[in-house]
């Protein structure tokens, strides 16, 4: 079956709106909670973090101090003598303020950075553990943002958002304290303002997440629509259809566009607010100090470092209610990577199920049904019982939307059976570990997947152990060692790397090189032929029917001439049970029991 059809069951149509669903809402308090397990391993490096931002924040209230003495000691007295001092002091300060920022803030990306990358890889593993039909629940692109953008964002929250918030507060501490110091009377006028702030940063912050939650989506639907439109590039071409291709993406990115600007309306409304309030404040301070300073409670000097003090109040005070912004943009792509790490595999492994031994080969299917969750739940297989005796081949055919990938699904466990068994030398599927069934069955799929990498990596893909005179020694099996030794690099040519293509009979000779490098005893074919002119079908002919020979093997395919090498021949029909006039290939079930 080819992928495109295969999106079209299991994803949503690209002109569905739901193209990139909203993920279910979740409380900031919800995200922190899932997420700072990746966080706590690097808590020291955190408190270093801060500490050290800290101390930069401390130091910059020293530098304030030194300028409040260079007004009163040398610029109101005019007395240059003092000048020396007070400018060396501040020029060693301003040194080390700049020495513990840097510090503080080299130690705060290396852990955001540890944390993505932690993150990153959890969510990937997770991926890994699933059936390529669960993973295709979601859009590649879309899933990529989710790793990317939605990732870094859920960061700024959980890793970066600590240490700001810490460091936020340590400083207004700081500077609130050199404040009240200067003149309590001055700083209670300034800091009854505060409830104002609060409450505005809850608002805006509330309506940020919301805002977020649209943009997030759009930006997934921006980048499922664009691996998609440089996956199919070629049926673009061929169809004549790449300005539609650029008008969808420019659709797409115009509703991102949008959706980012009304959450940068409201996100950038709240500091302009701030700047204005910030002013205010600062004409608060003037005339309240200037009042002070008729009274001689305060120096000029004392009330422009009050002023100086205001102004760093200010930064901070700017980054936390800046982190309800935040905020909101992490919460609404945890979401998204929340529904990822939800995803579960419909294939469970039995808690201490062993692993199966010096496997013979002998495949059989009792009575089985299957269908998918994801379709209209009619079975898509039914009745089907065969079996296959070590070394034999057995063709599967039947028409398209048979069900034969399924069986081929079925067989290596990428799905189990909803009623029935599938067995491997009398072991059901459901009682062994799937590491050990993939160990003996080699699945080659219908669309041969290649990686960037070199041929000889390609080849070796299932066993990265394998010596040089192996590979080579699979790829004269596969009848591919003649075109490889024909490229510049031979072995080490790299797919993709200055334009390198390989033919699709090639792809396909690869691909059957790296089977029989495996040398599993059961092989599973799914149209092995398929896409292939005459020519080329028929020089994979030959490999293989070696590959074939003394394997187990279930050879799916529509060929009657491919069908013909097989001992025997199984036919499905349209409605997913085995034809009438199959030879009766008698099976019981699976005999051998493990069970716990
Ligand atoms: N992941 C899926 N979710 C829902 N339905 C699916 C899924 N995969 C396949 N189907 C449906 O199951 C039925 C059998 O599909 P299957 O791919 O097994 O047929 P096939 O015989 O291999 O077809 P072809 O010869 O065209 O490759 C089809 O109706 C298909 O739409």
């Amino acid at each position: 079956m080819d992928t495109a059809r295969k999106r079209s069951t299991a994803a949503p149509d690209p002109s569905d709106d739901e193209l990139v669903a909203l993920a279910p809402a979740v409380a900031p308090r919800e995200v922190f909670h899932r997420f700072w397990p990746w966080v706590r391993q690097d808590r020291r490096w955190l408190l270093l973090g801060t500490a050290l931002l800290a101390l930069g924040a401390a130091s910059e209230v020293v530098t304030v101090w030194l300028f409040k003495d260079l007004i009163d000691q040398v610029l109101v007295p005019r007395r240059f003598a003092a000048f020396w001092e007070i400018a060396g002091g501040m020029a060693a300060v301003a040194a080390l303020t700049g020495l513990l920022t840097f510090l503080g803030n080299y130690t705060a990306t290396w852990i955001a950075e540890r944390f993505m990358l932690r993150l990153r890889t959890a969510c990937v593993a997770h991926l890994h553990t699933l059936p390529p039909d669960t993973l295709r629940t979601r859009w590649h692109g879309d899933v990529l943002a989710r790793l990317t953008s939605d990732i870094a964002r859920i960061e700024a929250f959980v890793a970066s958002g600590v240490i700001d918030v810490a460091t936020a507060l340590i400083s207004l501490v700081f500077f609130a304290g050199a404040a009240f110091f200067l003149s309590w009377q001055l700083a209670l006028a300034v800091f009854a303002m505060s409830p104002v702030f609060w409450l505005s940063a809850r608002h805006f912050g509330g309506r940020v997440q919301r805002l977020s939650r649209e943009a997030r989506r759009r930006d997934g639907r921006v980048t499922a629509v664009l691996e998609e439109s440089l996956a199919n590039a070629s049926v673009a071409h061929a169809y004549n259809q790449q300005r539609r291709e650029v008008d969808r993406v420019r659709g797409e990115g115009e509703a991102l566009l949008r959706a980012e600007l009304a959450t940068a309306r409201v996100a950038n409304l709240y500091p302009a607010l701030l700047d204005v309030a910030e002013v205010l404040g600062g004409l608060v301070v003037v005339g309240l100090g200037a009042f002070e300073l008729s009274r001689g409670a305060l120096t000029v000097g004392g009330l422009l470092a009050f002023a100086a003090f205001l102004t760093q109040l200010f930064g901070p005070i700017q980054q936390l209610s800046g982190l309800a912004t935040v905020f909101g943009a992490a919460s609404a792509g945890a979401e998204r990577v929340i529904d990822l790490t939800q995803l579960r595999s419909p294939v469970h492994e039995r808690p201490g199920a062993p692993d199966l031994r010096a496997v013979r080969g002998e495949l059989s299917c009792t009575g089985v049904r299957a269908s998918y969750a994801t379709g209209d739940g009619r079975p898509v297989l039914r009745d089907v019982t065969l079996r296959v005796a070590p070394g034999e081949v057995l063709a599967v055919t039947g028409p398209s939307g048979a069900g034969k990938s399924t069986l081929a699904k079925l067989l290596v466990r990428f799905m189990d059976p909803d009623a029935g068994t599938v067995c491997l030398d009398g072991v059901d599927l459901r009682d062994t570990t799937l590491a050990s069934i993939r160990q003996a069955v080699t699945l080659l799929p219908q669309a041969s997947q290649l990686f960037s990498a070199s041929i000889r990596d390609n080849i070796a893909y299932g066993r990265p152990d394998a010596t040089d005179d192996e590979i080579v020694q699979a790829a004269r099996d596969a009848d591919a060692h003649d075109f490889i030794s024909a490229l510049p690099h031979g072995y080490q040519s790299v797919l993709g790397e200055n334009g390198l293509q390989l033919s699709g009979g090639q792809t396909r000779r690869l691909t059957i090189a790296r089977a029989f490098l495996r040398g599993t005893p059961v092989l599973i074919l799914d149209e092995p032929t398929a896409g292939l002119d005459r020519a080329a079908a028929l020089r994979v002919v030959a490999p293989l029917r070696r590959l074939m020979s003394g394997r187990t093997t279930v050879l799916i395919t529509h060929d009657a001439g491919l069908a013909g090498q097989a001992d025997a021949v199984y036919v499905l029909g349209a409605d997913g049970a085995p034809v009438a006039g199959n030879r009766q290939r008698r099976s019981t079930g699976c005999p051998v029991s493990r069970g716990p």
